[in-house]
């Protein structure tokens, strides 16, 4: 289970628990290449936001059962992703002022830095329903204090971004974030295929469910989860 204050490492060092910031776009304008992937290519809008927020709650899920995170902040203007996560015991944040993706990631690096100002927060994409617990611990444990980020499976986008102790979080997510974070940051790279897996296209989400779907995005597509992910 996460624990708020950190644990001890091997080398007998304290290390803190990252605070992590969740994006979820409105369910009615998120993950448009996605579309159609909830019913065999019909195209339902109501089957297609279920199918986003079941990513989503998935990857929240798994997050919060991770060895070395505290606090998990989601954050979306959209009510009925407030309500679903926030059902699963996680904080949710409106987005501020600022349009986009990278202003959602600021707005919430900012909410939670300022009870956190010391320690690493990070930003975890919404999209990983095969995210296991173990291996988003890993690469937090893997990152040992620097600035350092995971890309996806493709090499060339981002899944995770973690700041350096009490650093800016400075996200450049977008199209060709992997290279863009690859200026200043660690390069996490281990064994950790469900924390790459980010489900953009029906190829992605036919990978995702090899690796093992979580509950609820399996529950939505109508599949088995074994093994299940969360
Ligand atoms: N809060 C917030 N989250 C965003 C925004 N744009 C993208 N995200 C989230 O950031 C993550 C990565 O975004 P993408 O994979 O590009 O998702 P997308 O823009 O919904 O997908 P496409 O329409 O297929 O490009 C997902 O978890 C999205 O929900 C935004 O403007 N605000
Ligand atoms: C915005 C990003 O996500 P994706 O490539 O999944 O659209 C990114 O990886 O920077």
């Amino acid at each position: 289970m996460a624990t708020a204050s950190g644990g001890i490492s091997e080398d007998g060092g304290v290390h803190r628990a990252v605070d992590l910031v969740v994006p979820v776009k409105t369910l009615d304008r998120a993950k448009t290449r996605l579309f159609g992937a909830a019913d065999g290519g019909v195209g339902d809008r109501h089957a297609h936001s279920a199918l986003v927020l079941a990513l989503a709650a998935d990857t929240v899920s798994a997050a919060t059962a991770a060895e070395g995170v505290g606090r998990v902040l989601v954050v979306s203007s959209d009510p009925d992703v407030a309500a679903t996560l926030g059902a699963l015991g996680v904080e949710v944040a409106p987005e501020g002022p600022e349009p986009g993706l990278n202003a959602a990631l600021r707005h919430g690096a900012r909410l939670l830095r300022a009870s956190n100002p010391d320690g690493v927060v990070g930003a975890l994409q919404a999209d990983l329903p095969a995210l296991r617990p173990a291996e988003l611990a890993a690469a937090l444990a893997g990152a040992a204090g620097r600035r350092a980020f995971c890309p996806d499976r493709q090499g060339t986008g981002t899944t995770l971004l973690l700041s350096a102790p009490g650093g800016d979080l400075a996200p450049r997510f977008g199209v060709g974030s992997a290279q863009a974070h690859a200026g200043d940051a660690v390069t996490l790279l281990g064994p950790w295929p469900s924390l790459r897996c980010d489900v953009d296209t029906a190829e992605d989400l036919v990978m995702a469910r090899n690796l093992g779907l979580g509950r609820r995005t399996a529950t939505v597509l109508g599949v088995s989860c074994a093994p299940c992910a969360s």
